[in-house]
């Protein structure tokens, strides 16, 4: 119970502003009388009322250690640095002079700074000898990819040799920026720039901590944008400065978006403040294989191929000259047969007893094979092309990784995406909780008086998900394997196996929606619709793609579609999951994790227009309670005691 009494200052619940700051004139029994610093009184119970720290008035602190009260209001801690959106350009913050002060400086002796936690991380990694890694986290908008570019600006900087060599490996790095955004972002409703995939940004030290190569994997890459978009969002940024390219475009036969059906599903090409074409030359300085924007040319002609019903029944053949033209184009910029394109899109072999069957497709399934095979041809693209220019150093001993990833999501509808973003969330909340254990029984030893309240075991919710041979993943791969199964069948299912599991539950409104109570406490409970999760699961590789496409003639192409020769295959279609593949990745990424030595930064949103200047608290309270710094909070007076 807190100790309150007349004239102490407290922060007071506030339905609107989430808490204002006040001071208590009388307590009557349950009831306290106080009056908010605004001018307002307030009659409340004491369950509405946190005591404050006075000192911390004028100005703030910065360093939640300082403050004596260390409660929801004031927020929480850890060691993690809250990073708010400034929405405006801040170069005074982040410039080679800033980069000097913070270079060696103790952590916690200038004002927090995403270059303090670079700094914090590469002494720990030159003096331990350990790897580190540096998890940036935090909802659409929140900050994630420019704080990153900020953490790699640093690590580059300290880590960078002297000048003078030709184009050195953190030139590399950081011209790898542009390259990536290129590819994997696009305009959202609340993003210009927003990331469609997840990323971790290895950076390799020498012995004696100079960079040495860098490396980056990719984690669930949006890829239905590549074919499907819905105004005002965008299709991924390289196809609009591609178009915008001059030369280059008119070589490869591209002239405005709104001619591609790739692009004009949505009438938004520009972007406000940012130009295509100067875009364009950004990107291109950091990758010189042509055969990239060759591919990319070839995407978008191949969606502007359109079909038509042919001769024979359910068969399909280019609808007009136009389809034929762009048919054409495609199959000349893959440096691929235009026959063997058709026949690949038009066409199915099945593999049967008595040999190969050539099935003939309608227009719809040509159509969605076309879209699968731009899909597949993207999504090899990026990863591929964005690791070799960065020029991996697979002999160091010593990383910092930068791990920018979609944080805790929860919409008023939630589907298969939102389900593998939170279940990664859960993923990393486990870690999250094992460090600050380990850090507990540290601080014990020391008998330092710190206890992690709440500790939150999230081992269930991450057994129903992915626990195999019953988990929701398990049950999801079950269902996309049997041709039967729909969506309710997957759902009955589920309920079955689950009947009373304490994290599962079925909702009220419908047969088929399932909720998960997630560790962000009540926040945490996630509806997920499951109507299209079968679809969206399901990753069929069309043998006839690869094998299309490993016969081309553009080496860096058909270096994309390693030939597989799987004869055991009796359909042309294999069937690969998403979300199983998705598991095993994280897995990786936990195993890499669990090696280093972690440090958190969580990226705020002030405002949900993008506004700087803009701060509203109830919005910002509701993105610390979801984040990786939920549950934990230090005892009162405990960090008097780590002071
Ligand atoms: N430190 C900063 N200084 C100035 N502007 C910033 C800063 N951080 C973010 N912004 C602005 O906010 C926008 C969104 O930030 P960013 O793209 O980094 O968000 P994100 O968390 O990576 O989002 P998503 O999950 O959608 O990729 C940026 O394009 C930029 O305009």
């Amino acid at each position: 119970m807190m100790n309150f009494s007349k004239g102490s200052k407290v922060w007071i619940e506030d339905r609107i502003s989430a808490w204002e700051t006040g001071e208590i004139l009388e307590i009557s029994g349950k009831l306290v009388h106080a009056v908010t610093t605004s001018g307002k009184k307030v009659s409340v119970t004491r369950e509405k009322l946190l005591l404050r720290d006075a000192d911390a008035d004028h100005a703030g602190v910065d360093d939640l250690t300082k403050l004596t009260y260390l409660n929801e209001a004031e927020t929480y801690t850890g060691s993690i640095l809250v990073a708010v959106n400034p929405f405006a350009k801040l170069p005074h913050l982040y410039n080679v002079h800033m980069m000097e002060q913070y270079k060696g400086a103790p952590l916690g002796e200038l004002s927090p700074h995403v270059f303090a936690i670079g700094d914090a991380s590469y002494r720990a990694m030159k003096n331990e000898r350990r790897s580190q890694s540096i998890l940036v986290s935090g909802e659409s908008g929140a900050g994630k990819t420019e704080t990153t570019k900020l953490v790699m600006q640093y690590l580059t900087y300290v880590g960078g040799r002297a000048a003078g060599d030709d184009r050195t490996v953190e030139q590399q790095i950081l011209e790898s920026n542009p390259l990536l955004e290129a590819f994997g972002n696009a305009r959202t409703v609340r993003n210009d720039n927003s990331s469609r995939f997840g990323k971790f940004v290895e950076i390799h030290f020498d012995a004696s901590g100079r960079i040495s190569g860098a490396a980056v994997r990719s984690y669930l890459l949006e890829r239905s944008r590549v074919v499907q978009i819905t105004d005002p969002e965008r299709n991924f940024h390289c196809f609009y400065q591609l178009c915008a390219s001059g030369k280059v475009a008119e070589k490869h036969k591209l002239d405005h978006p709104s001619n591609f059906r790739y692009l004009n599903q949505s009438k938004t090409y520009e972007l406000d403040g940012r130009s295509n074409a100067k875009e364009y030359m950004k990107t291109k300085a950091a990758m010189d294989i042509e055969a990239i924007f060759r591919t990319l040319a070839a995407i978008l002609h191949l969606g502007n191929i359109e079909f038509s019903p042919g001769k024979e029944n359910d068969s399909s053949t280019t609808k007009d000259k136009k389809s034929i033209f762009h048919l054409q184009m495609a199959a000349e910029l893959f440096m691929c047969d235009e026959k063997l394109l058709l026949a690949t899109l038009c066409t199915r072999s099945i593999k049967t007893r008595e040999g190969n069957i050539v099935k003939e497709l309608d227009r719809e399934a040509a159509a969605a094979g076309r879209d699968a095979l731009a899909k597949t041809v993207y999504a090899r693209l990026l990863v591929q092309k964005v690791n070799k220019s960065l020029g991996q150093d697979t002999n160091s001993k010593m990383q910092i990784g930068v791990l920018d990833i979609y944080g805790f999501e929860c919409f008023q509808k939630n589907s298969f995406e939102q389900f593998c973003i939170n279940f990664a969330n859960e993923k990393l909340q486990q870690h999250f909780n094992e460090h600050v254990f380990k850090m507990e029984q540290e601080y014990s030893k020391e008998k330092i008086n710190w206890s992690y309240i709440e500790f939150i075991d999230n081992q269930d919710v991450l057994d129903l998900i992915e626990k195999k041979p019953v988990g929701i993943i398990a049950l999801l791969d079950e269902a996309c394997m049997f041709p039967k199964s729909t969506h309710a069948t997957f759902a009955t299912k589920l309920f079955q196996s689950f009947k009373d599991h304490p994290r599962l539950a079925k909702t009220k409104f419908s047969q088929t929606d399932f909720t998960v109570s997630h560790y962000a406490g009540k926040a945490g409970h996630v509806t997920y619709q499951t109507d299209i999760f079968l679809d969206k699961n399901r990753d069929y590789v069309v043998v006839e793609h690869c094998n299309l496409l490993s016969a081309s003639k553009c080496s860096f192409l058909a270096g994309l579609f390693p030939s597989e020769s799987d004869a055991s295959s009796k359909s042309s279609y294999k069937f690969s999951s998403v979300a199983s593949r998705f598991k095993q990745q994280l897995q990786a990424l936990m195993e890499s994790l669990k090696a280093t030595e972690p440090h958190y930064i969580r990226c705020v949103k002030p405002n949900s227009s993008n506004k700087p200047h803009k701060f509203e608290s109830p919005n910002v309270l509701q993105q610390l309670r979801c984040g990786v710094i939920n549950k934990v909070r230090m005892s009162r007076g405990a960090k008097r005691a780590e002071k």
